[in-house]
């Protein structure tokens, strides 16, 4: 049975080092401090301004400057939880202070792509299955602390990829800590992450530019076009005012998913022109069509279900990885684990308990965990006997 957990200590975390303390890292702090008002959060920034800011708005305890004497007492002096948010491109010095002050903590990051930073920290930390690589999917087209938000990640989906040397001590700590700030979070191996957001964030995102650029050129010669920007065309280029070099550095640090997304969409943009200057209005339509039905389906927000939850409970025997493959075939058939604990049975067998909203296919996540080699049992979990509701 899940147990009652403390709101005000989401995963046991106290004292948490936020590297980089602009619009992801002092939002994860503010939203931090919001559930937790005894965290302590050292926030680590190269700006000045940024480092008064993120006291003056109580998101921050201390702060340091990188390479200070203050940022590796917080660290030495025992900090739980590592956060890197800053661009990936300044990540690696930070990896190799980390290892050097022999900090044993969890790490984990906000970075828009993944495979340049897990090489990294495979490479760097000593221990690197403390390195739980996660990737907000919120954000905005702002920067920097002036455009933080306690709330920016409500309803938001969070990604982790956790792998078989996670320790699932750390997956569930994490877990805790970001649904208790109001996200979900879902699980994605580490080598489909870069691809799988290529597709639904940084395509989109040149494509957006794209559009504004457009604009731009036929703009020149005529200075009341943008005026007459409505809001179709704003609420498709929004996210184009984003950073130019942040984006630029996640284009290159994904070049390969990003050129083929790419290519990919100018072949779409075919489709609808061919379709166009054939005169075929069922094809043009049937693509339309499609895409509106697509959307239409996307929900506005996500509100947690509170009335209808079920338990899973899964013996974990001597199985390393079982919380990285539990949680990641739970995320591919669209199932939600709204909490996730590990109850010691006896000194040596535990079960994994997952608390799981009535979203998903139940029916496929049972044959895919069974065919996985897990026993699994599943119960209806009355509201009340549940606590752990962000
Ligand atoms: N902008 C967005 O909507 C999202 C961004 N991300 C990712 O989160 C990370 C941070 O992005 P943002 O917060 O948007 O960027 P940002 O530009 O708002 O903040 C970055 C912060 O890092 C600081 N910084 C730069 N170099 C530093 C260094 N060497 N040491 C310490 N601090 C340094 C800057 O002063 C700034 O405060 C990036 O990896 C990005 O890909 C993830 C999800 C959404
Ligand atoms: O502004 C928005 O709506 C975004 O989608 C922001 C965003 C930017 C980068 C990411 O890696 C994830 C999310």
């Amino acid at each position: 049975m899940a147990q009652t957990i403390d709101q005000a200590k989401i995963g046991d975390f106290e004292r948490v080092a936020v590297i980089g303390f602009g619009l992801i890292g002092a939002s994860f702090a503010a939203a931090l401090r919001a559930a937790n008002p005894s965290a302590q959060v050292m926030a680590v920034d190269t700006d000045l301004a940024t480092r008064v800011e993120a006291v003056n708005r109580g998101w921050a305890t201390a702060t340091a400057a990188p390479d200070t004497a203050e940022f590796r007492a917080f660290i030495e002096d025992g900090c739980d939880l590592v956060v890197l948010a800053t661009p990936v491109s300044v990540v690696e010095g930070y990896l190799k202070d980390l290892a050097e002050w022999d900090y044993r903590g969890i790490i984990t990051d906000t970075a828009s792509t993944k495979c340049r930073i897990i090489e990294m920290a495979a490479h760097t930390l000593p221990y690197p299955q403390n390195f739980v690589p996660g990737h907000p999917m919120a954000g905005s087209e702002k920067n920097g602390i002036v455009g933080a938000r306690a709330d920016l990640f409500k309803g938001a989906y969070w990604i982790l990829c956790p792998d078989a040397d996670t320790p699932a001590e750390h997956f569930t700590r994490l877990h805790e800590l970001i649904t208790g700030i109001g996200a979900r979070v879902i699980s994605l191996p580490r080598e489909q992450h870069d691809a799988a957001v290529a597709v639904v964030s940084h395509v989109p995102h040149f494509t957006a530019s794209s559009l504004v650029q457009l604009a731009v050129r036929h703009a020149k010669g005529q200075d009341s076009l943008m005026r007459l920007a409505a809001g179709g065309f704003k609420d498709s280029t929004r996210i184009a005012a984003g950073s130019p070099e942040l984006w630029c550095g996640i284009a290159f640090d994904n070049k390969d998913a990003l050129l083929g997304g790419l290519r990919e969409m100018q072949g779409i943009i075919g489709q609808f022109a061919d379709a166009l200057e054939a005169g075929d209005r069922a094809t043009l339509t049937s693509l339309l069509a499609e895409a509106a039905d697509a959307r239409r389906a996307l929900p506005a927000a996500w509100l947690p279900c509170t009335e209808r939850l079920l338990e899973v409970r899964i013996p974990m025997e001597d199985r390393p990885g079982v919380v990285a493959e539990v949680t990641t075939i739970t995320s591919k058939v669209g199932c939600n684990i709204q909490s996730i604990e590990i109850d010691h049975v006896t000194e040596d067998s535990a079960v994994l308990s997952l608390v799981l909203t009535d979203e998903g296919d139940i029916g496929k996540l049972s044959a895919h965990l069974i065919n996985a080699g897990f026993s699994v049992s599943f119960s209806p979990l009355a509201p009340k006997e549940h606590t752990h509701v962000g």
